[in-house]
Formats: C-alpha cells, sequence, structure tokens
C-alpha cells in the first residue's frame, strides 16, 4: 500500500486591491495565510475487484456533519472521458457538493489525457479514500468556544483541538472568509494530480521553485474547477495565493477559461488550454511578504458579504461614470503599490539592521501610531524604521479613505460606517500599524496589521488589547494569523504524521 499523499494549501486575505484586481491593468497584495486546507488521498487497503467492477471514490470532510460523498468512476476508453458519477453520491450524503465533485472530474479527465486511460485504471484500480480538513480559522469557532466556557478571545482560540468538529452540516458552517473553496480546490487538485502521477512530487516539494511546471498545472486547472464551481470568473486572487503563497497578484485575461464554462463534460480537450505552456494564462505572481515581527488579524464581524453583488454595483458604476471611476481607481492603485513596497522596504530593513528593527518594533508596541513620530532624540537607525513603519500606517489610513469613496460613489457599503468606527478604535490601539477591510469589504470582516505580540508581556500584547476591542465590538470570533505565514509560502506536499490531528482525522473513517 503506497503512502498516502497530502497536499496543504493557505487561505487568503486580500489587504489591497479588492475591485481593481479585477482589471488585469491593475494589481493586488495578497497575504497567504498560516490556516491552511489539508487534503490526504489513500489508496483503498483492499483486494483490487475484478476489472470490471465500478472504480469507487470516497470523500469525507470529518469536521461536519454527514460531509462523505461517494462517486462511482466510469473510465470509457472509447470516449476518452473520465465520468465521475454525480449520482452516485446522493445515496450516501444528504447534499452534494459540486466543489468536490467537478475537481474529482474534471482532474481525472485531465490525468486521463495525461498519463493515459490504462495508468488511470490502473492508479484508481483499488479506489481513493480521500479526507478533506481546514484548519479551524476558515470557520466561525464561537459555538466551540461556548460549548467549552471560553470567551471569544484570541488565547481561547488556541486552545481548540486543531481540525475542531463543528457540530454543524457543511451547509450550515459559517466561514469566515478566508477562501475555504479556493484552499480546498487547489489542495484537492493538487494532491490528485500528485496522486495519479500527472506531476512529479517536486512540483509541490516546500523549497520547489514557485515556477515549476507542476505547480503552474495545478494553478490553471485549479482556477478553472473554482470558477466552474463557483459560477463565476473572479480575479483568482485566492487560487493564486493558494498556490503561490503571498504576492502582488495581477489577473490572467478570463476569456482563456471561455471554452470551458460550459455545462457538462468540457468539449474540448482539456490539457492544452489548461497547460503552462498556453500563454493566454498570463497572470502575473510578484513576491511579496509581510514585514518581519508583525501579525496579521482577521476578525471575523459579520455574516457575510454578497460579494459578486458589490462586484456588480461598482462595475456597473466604473461604466456609467467612468472618468471620475477610472481616475480614483489610478489614485487608488498607486497608494497600493506604495503600500506594497513600504511594506517590503521594513523587510529590507530588517536584513540592514534587525537589532534597531527588533528595537523599534518592541517601542512602536506600546505607542499609539500617533506618538510614533513625537519623541527626539531617537538613534538615526531607528529613526530610519520608525518613519517608515509611520508611512505604512498613513498609507494604510489612504488606502481606507479611497476604498470608502468609491463605496460612496458606487453605492456599496465596502467600509460602511459601522466598520469605520471599529477599524478606529482599534487602528488607534497601541502597537496597531494599520488595517483595512479585505478584498470586497462590506460588513464580513476586518484585517489589522499589528507588531509581533512576542514582543511584549502578554498583558500589553497589541493582539490582545485589540482582541478585547473586537470582542466588546462584536462578540465574535477573532481569527489570529502569524505574520509567518509568508514564509509558508502556497501548496505544499505535507508528511501526514507531521501535521498535528490529521493522522486521528483520516483514521477515524
Ligand atoms: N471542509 C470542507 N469540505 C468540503 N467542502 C468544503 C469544505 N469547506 C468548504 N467547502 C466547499 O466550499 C464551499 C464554500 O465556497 P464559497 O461559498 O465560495 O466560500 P469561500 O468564499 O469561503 O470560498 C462550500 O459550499 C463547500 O462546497
Ligand atoms: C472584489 C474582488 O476583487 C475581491 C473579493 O475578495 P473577497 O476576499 O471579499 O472575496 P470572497 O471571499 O469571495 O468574498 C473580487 C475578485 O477579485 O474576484
Amino acid at each position: 500500500m503506497s503512502a498516502p499523499t497530502v497536499v496543504s494549501a493557505p487561505g487568503k486575505v486580500l489587504v489591497a486591491g479588492g475591485y481593481l484586481v479585477l482589471d488585469p491593468a491593475y494589481s493586488g497584495v495578497v497575504v497567504s495565510t498560516s490556516s491552511r486546507f489539508y487534503t490526504v488521498v489513500s489508496t483503498v487497503d483492499r483486494p483490487a475487484p475484478d476489472a470490471h467492477a465500478p472504480i469507487q471514490i470516497r470523500v469525507r470532510s470529518p469536521q461536519f456533519v454527514d460531509a462523505v460523498w461517494l462517486y462511482t468512476v466510469a473510465v470509457d476508453p472509447a470516449l476518452n472521458a473520465v465520468v465521475v458519477d454525480p449520482h452516485a453520491h446522493k445515496a450516501h450524503s444528504t447534499s452534494a457538493n459540486k466543489f468536490v465533485h467537478l475537481a474529482l472530474q474534471r482532474t481525472l479527465a485531465l490525468a486521463q489525457e495525461a498519463v493515459g486511460t490504462g495508468s488511470l485504471q490502473n492508479s484508481l484500480a483499488h479506489g481513493l479514500d480521500i479526507t478533506i480538513a481546514g484548519d479551524n480559522d476558515f470557520y466561525s469557532q464561537r459555538a466551540q468556544l461556548a460549548a467549552r466556557g471560553l470567551p471569544a478571545t484570541l488565547p481561547a482560540l488556541a486552545q481548540l483541538p486543531p481540525f475542531a468538529s463543528t457540530g454543524v452540516r457543511l451547509a450550515d458552517v459559517h466561514k469566515t472568509g478566508l477562501g475555504s473553496s479556493a484552499a480546498l480546490i487547489t489542495s484537492l487538485v493538487s494532491a490528485l494530480l500528485l496522486h495519479l502521477r500527472v506531476v512529479p512530487p517536486a512540483s509541490f516539494a516546500p523549497d520547489a521553485a514557485p515556477a515549476a511546471d507542476g505547480r503552474a498545472l495545478s494553478h490553471n486547472l485549479a482556477q478553472y474547477v473554482h470558477c466552474l464551481a463557483q459560477g463565476k470568473v473572479g480575479s483568482g486572487f485566492d487560487v493564486s495565493a493558494a498556490l503561490f503563497g503571498s504576492q502582488l497578484y495581477t489577473r490572467f485575461d478570463p476569456a482563456v477559461l471561455e471554452p470551458l464554462m460550459a455545462d457538462g463534460a468540457p468539449a474540448a480537450p482539456l490539457l492544452p488550454i489548461v497547460s503552462p505552456s498556453n500563454p493566454a494564462w498570463n497572470y502575473h505572481v510578484a513576491p511579496f511578504k509581510l514585514p518581519p515581527l508583525t501579525r496579521l488579524m482577521l476578525a471575523d464581524v459579520d455574516a457575510g458579504t454578497d460579494t459578486p453583488s458589490f462586484v456588480g454595483k461598482v462595475l456597473k458604476w466604473r461604466k456609467e461614470d467612468s472618468e471620475r471611476a477610472n481616475a480614483l481607481w489610478d489614485a487608488l492603485n498607486r497608494l497600493n503599490n506604495t503600500l506594497s513596497q513600504t511594506l517590503l522596504k521594513l523587510s529590507e530593513l530588517y536584513a540592514q539592521d534587525d537589532a534597531a528593527y527588533k528595537k523599534v518594533v518592541k517601542y512602536l508596541s506600546t505607542l499609539q501610531s500617533v506618538q510614533w513620530l513625537a519623541h527626539p532624540g531617537i538613534p538615526p537607525e531607528e529613526q530610519a524604521v520608525i518613519e517608515v513603519f509611520s508611512d505604512t500606517h498613513d498609507l494604510t489610513q489612504a488606502v481606507r479613505a479611497k476604498m470608502r469613496e468609491m463605496g460612496e460613489l458606487a453605492g456599496v457599503p465596502i467600509e460602511p460606517p459601522e466598520q469605520t468606527e471599529l477599524l478606529n478604535a482599534c487602528v488607534s490601539r497601541a502597537g496597531v500599524i494599520g488595517g483595512g477591510v479585505p478584498g470586497a469589504g462590506g460588513y464580513d470582516a476586518v484585517w489589522l496589521l499589528v507588531c509581533d505580540p512576542t514582543l511584549c508581556p502578554p498583558e500589553e500584547l497589541p493582539s490582545t488589547r485589540v482582541g478585547l476591542v473586537w470582542s466588546k465590538w462584536t462578540g465574535l470570533d477573532v481569527s489570529p494569523l502569524a505574520a509567518q505565514e509568508s514564509a509558508a509560502g502556497g501548496a505544499r506536499t505535507e508528511a501526514l504524521d507531521e501535521v498535528p490531528g490529521l493522522r486521528a482525522l483520516v483514521d477515524a473513517a
């Protein structure tokens, strides 16, 4: 029995570039999260059925009630197509899962084109057992905290077991907006491509080059499957972050997906379209990472935002008031680009003098941003770092103002007054560098960039102070995202026993 194939992929936070990133003329600043999705693909350990027995694939999501889907696979050489029976699962699960179904169907179809019918049938002869799990931060843990008598704070979230059972059906879970479907599809598609030997294992080695062909093929296929499952072609920043990690993202031309978006199995062969050699995949991923000794925090504030509706209204406004809209987008894009370069400048300053940098971050974590430049007599090497942190704060505030202006002009609550009040209350806390509404904005969530809490005594943690503000204001979850997730990067292979709690989840069949 071969070892299981395990691939994890991170969630995302679009900290700047919401809406603009839909236009290839602009970029988005995307942070991949420390919270990750895991897919474990195992070959079923039982004698191979006779050659004509149906091939079965079982997919489970143990964090949810009743989240088991059974599929029957028919690999038809004549039709050169793999049909993952869309009805078989109905007998075994009370709800279909088009994200899982389409990921299976399209990845197996691509595998048949890439490795041939015989090889695919050999890989599937014993059937597959697939386990899917998302880190706790992808789903609201409010009920789990309450059941344990714990408050909605960061330290309380850390007390929950990994991959905590949600106690609810998948359809009823409250997602926190970290991009569960993009991370899910990326980890599932990548794990299948590896398991079926369509791409080499090195493609997803943690130290593999981001542009490795296997990773690029998985990116293109995952973008296609994600758009098909969501029923819309977004900018794709979430799948790109799931594959490549934190980045400055410029979208591909959506026309590349048009031949594949029709209902039913694709008429055209998949491989030529999703191949990395297809120049139509003209997305651009530039390196980006959060500054050292900082932490991105995300608060799950409300039940969610209707992103497609917001996008429709903003794009309608941009079309109807194009001169003013383009002027605002160009100004906002300049701010976004300056913000991303200023954040990267902090990493350079750390590399030049980490001692001075660390001293500055510890100092800033005790002061409100309005006090950062008020103290004379700071050594010049430290003053230079303080000034870049202060510029970062000012830029995040300027981006917020432009996003509010866009919302007011388009008639969309991108940063509504309630979020403005919450953000102002949080950004004024000591140790908070800046913040904003992630992605499309609305009432979903707010993000804050804060000084790394490991530099302060627990009672002085910026994250604790902010977490208390969030809890007081919203009584809702606070999802902490460690700054290190940028280093963790995109999709990568994992060793099953090195991911706490994952083996137990897989074995609890
Ligand atoms: N753990 C999971 N197991 C299986 N499917 C999941 C899981 N988490 C999320 N999904 C799928 O992703 C869908 C959510 O996608 P979507 O509504 O686009 O939310 P998001 O913006 O968080 O990606 C769910 O309806 C479900 O089909
Ligand atoms: C508006 C956007 O540019 C960004 C939306 O970012 P969110 O993070 O809000 O997305 P959802 O998780 O789907 O709600 C649309 C896009 O880029 O596709």
